[in-house]
C-alpha cells in the first residue's frame, strides 16, 4: 500500500511519519522540501512533484491548506482518477471536492496528536465499500482513534477537536504559568499541568463518570478547590471555551463559502 502526502507541513508531515512508523510506504510533498528532509529518517520519500507522487500511489491524502486545495487538485486531477483521496482541509465538503476531480473521496478532520498517536480523527464519506471504508480506518487507525461521521458535523468536529490541541494547550499553558505564580519551578509545574489534564481525559474516556461528577468528586465541601472553582465561575471560564469553539465552526463553515 503506497500513500501520497501532498503538503507536508504541520500536520502532513505528521502523519506522513506516522503512516511510515506503521509500515506504509509513503511519499510526503511540498514546495519547499528541504523541510522535510528529516522524514526520510522515518523511510518517507521526500519529493516536490505532486502529479508523480499522486501517479504512483494507491491512496492521496491532501493536507495543503484549503486555498490551495483547488490548485493542487487541478495539478493531480488525472492521477487521482478512482482512487480514494483524504482530504483533511478545513471546511472544504465532500461536493466541493468531488467537483474538482473524479476521485472517491473521503473529508476528514484529525489534529496535532497524531505525533505521539492519539489524534482524534472524524472522517464522512459517501463513496466508499465496506472494504474501502476497512482500509481508511486502518489508515486512520495509525493516528489515535478515529469515528465516521455525517457531514453535517464536520465543521463542528473541525472547531472543537480539529482546533482543540490549541485551546487545551492556552489551558496548560496558563496551569504551568499559574504553577510558576505559586511558587513550583517549571518542570514540576510542567508535568504537574499535563499529567492532570491527561488524567483526567482517561477518567472520561475510561469511565461513565459525567466532567460534572469529577468535579463534584474532587470538590472537598469547604476545602480548596471550591475556591479555584469559584474564581473560574467568576471569569466565565465554560462561556469562554464555548465561545471559542462555536467561533473555530463558524470560521470552518465559510472557509468552503470564501473558496467556491
Ligand atoms: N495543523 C493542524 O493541526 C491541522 C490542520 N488541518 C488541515 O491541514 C491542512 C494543512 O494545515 P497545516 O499543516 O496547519 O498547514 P501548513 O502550512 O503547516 O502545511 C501546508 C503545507 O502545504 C505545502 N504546500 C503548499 N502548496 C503546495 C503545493 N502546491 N504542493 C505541495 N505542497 C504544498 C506547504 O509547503 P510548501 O510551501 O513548502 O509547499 C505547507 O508545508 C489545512 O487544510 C488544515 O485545515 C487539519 C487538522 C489539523
Ligand atoms: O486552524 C486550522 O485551520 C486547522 C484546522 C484544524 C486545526 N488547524
Amino acid at each position: 500500500m503506497r500513500i501520497a502526502v501532498i503538503g507536508a507541513g504541520t500536520i502532513g508531515s505528521a502523519v506522513a511519519k506516522a503512516l511510515a512508523e506503521e509500515g506504509y510506504e509513503v511519499v510526503a510533498t511540498r514546495r519547499k522540501t528541504s523541510k522535510v528532509m528529516w522524514l526520510e529518517d522515518y523511510g518517507v520519500e521526500v519529493s516536490n512533484d505532486n502529479k508523480a507522487a499522486a501517479e504512483k500511489a494507491d491512496i492521496v491524502i491532501l493536507a495543503v491548506k484549503p486555498n490551495k486545495v483547488k490548485k493542487v487538485l487541478e495539478e493531480v486531477k488525472p492521477a487521482v482518477e478512482g482512487k480514494i483521496l483524504i482530504s483533511f482541509a478545513a471546511g472544504l465538503s465532500l461536493n466541493f471536492l468531488k467537483r474538482l476531480t473524479g476521485a472517491k473521496i473521503v473529508r476528514a478532520m484529525s489534529n496535532i496528536a497524531v505525533l505521539v498517536k492519539e489524534s482524534f480523527t472524524a472522517y464522512t464519506t459517501d463513496d466508499l465499500d465496506k472494504e474501502e471504508i476497512e482500509l481508511v480506518e486502518r489508515i486512520f487507525g495509525a493516528f489515535g482513534k478515529c469515528i465516521r461521521v455525517e457531514e453535517e458535523y464536520m465543521d463542528a468536529i473541525t472547531g472543537l477537536s480539529g482546533s482543540g490541541p490549541a485551546y487545551a494547550s492556552v489551558f496548560l499553558e496558563a496551569l504551568i504559568y499559574s504553577g510558576l505564580k505559586v511558587g513550583l519551578p517549571r518542570d514540576i509545574a510542567r508535568l504537574a499541568a499535563a499529567q492532570t489534564l491527561l488524567g483526567t481525559a482517561k477518567l472520561l474516556l475510561e469511565t461513565d463518570f459525567h466532567p460534572a461528577q469529577v468535579r463534584e468528586m474532587v470538590t472537598t465541601p469547604g476545602g480548596t478547590t471550591i475556591d479555584g472553582i469559584f474564581e473560574l465561575e467568576d471569569s466565565r471560564f465554560r462561556t469562554a471555551i464555548m465561545k471559542a469553539v462555536e467561533a473555530a465552526t463558524k470560521k470552518s463553515k465559510i472557509l468552503s463559502l470564501e473558496i467556491k
